[in-house]
């Protein structure tokens, strides 16, 4: 029998696109995926929940969990640590489930790298003035933090093309219904791989 394991899908871009937005829209209709949260040495936002949101760390601990090789990515961005905690990615895929990764782009090209059979999808928006008013309108930064924010965000666009996709964030129930296509054509397609697979063993073995 051929094993079937979960696909892995990459949704990346720069800060204040919607990647957050959009992922917890297409929750709210997918139960299927699951979202692996991540870990993090930036404080927290006012209503962020340890656990749920990510999972909050010192310097310390973080730089414990790297040296120990806990992390299938991680990447210094703006001044703070993120990570994506390898054993639970593995075990869900290994159990057959697709696992969503929201992540930044030096993170999902370290994934590329070393899961290229994953699905990376770059969110992008509907224009760079756009996407300054919506990390100016959340609030959560400070002017010297979005300044840097939007500076990493022309390095980050411009690797848009290591991507599988890319989807705009113009209305957010579009972009939850292209990445739901996403989704389910890379069933369709790992479906046909593998009755191909299945008919070749057959003629192989006949
Ligand atoms: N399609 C959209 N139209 C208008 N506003 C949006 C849209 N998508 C997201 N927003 C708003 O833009 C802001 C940034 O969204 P969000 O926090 O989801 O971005 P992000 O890419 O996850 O940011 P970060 O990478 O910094 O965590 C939020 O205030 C959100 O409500
Ligand atoms: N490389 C990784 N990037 C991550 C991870 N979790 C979140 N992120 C990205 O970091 C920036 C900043 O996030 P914020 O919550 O401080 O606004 C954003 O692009 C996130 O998508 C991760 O595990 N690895």
């Amino acid at each position: 029998m051929i094993e079937k394991k979960g696909i892995l899908f990459v949704l990346s871009g720069p800060s204040g696109v919607g990647k957050g937005t959009v992922r917890k829209a297409l929750f709210e209709k997918s139960t299927d995926l699951k979202y692996s949260t991540s870990m993090t040495t930036r404080n927290s936002r006012e209503g962020e929940v340890d656990g749920v949101d990510y999972f909050f760390k010192s310097k310390e601990e973080f730089e414990s969990m790297i040296e120990q090789n806990q992390l299938l990515e991680y990447a210094e961005y703006v001044g703070n640590y993120y990570g994506t905690p390898r054993e639970y990615v593995e075990k869900t895929l290994q159990e057959g489930k697709d696992v969503f990764l929201e992540i930044e782009v030096q993170g999902a090209l370290q994934v590329k790298k070393n899961f290229p059979q994953g699905v990376f999808i770059f969110l992008f928006p509907p224009s760079l003035e756009e996407l300054k008013n919506r990390i100016i309108n959340r609030g959560t930064e400070t002017e010297d933090l979005v300044r840097n924010r939007l500076l990493a965000a022309k390095a980050e666009i411009e690797m848009m093309d290591a991507y599988d996709y890319v989807v705009v964030n113009d209305k957010i129930e579009l972009a939850v219904d292209k990445i739901q296509a996403i989704v389910q054509s890379e069933h369709c397609k790992r479906e046909r791989v593998a009755q191909e697979y299945k008919k070749a063993l057959e003629a192989d073995f006949s």
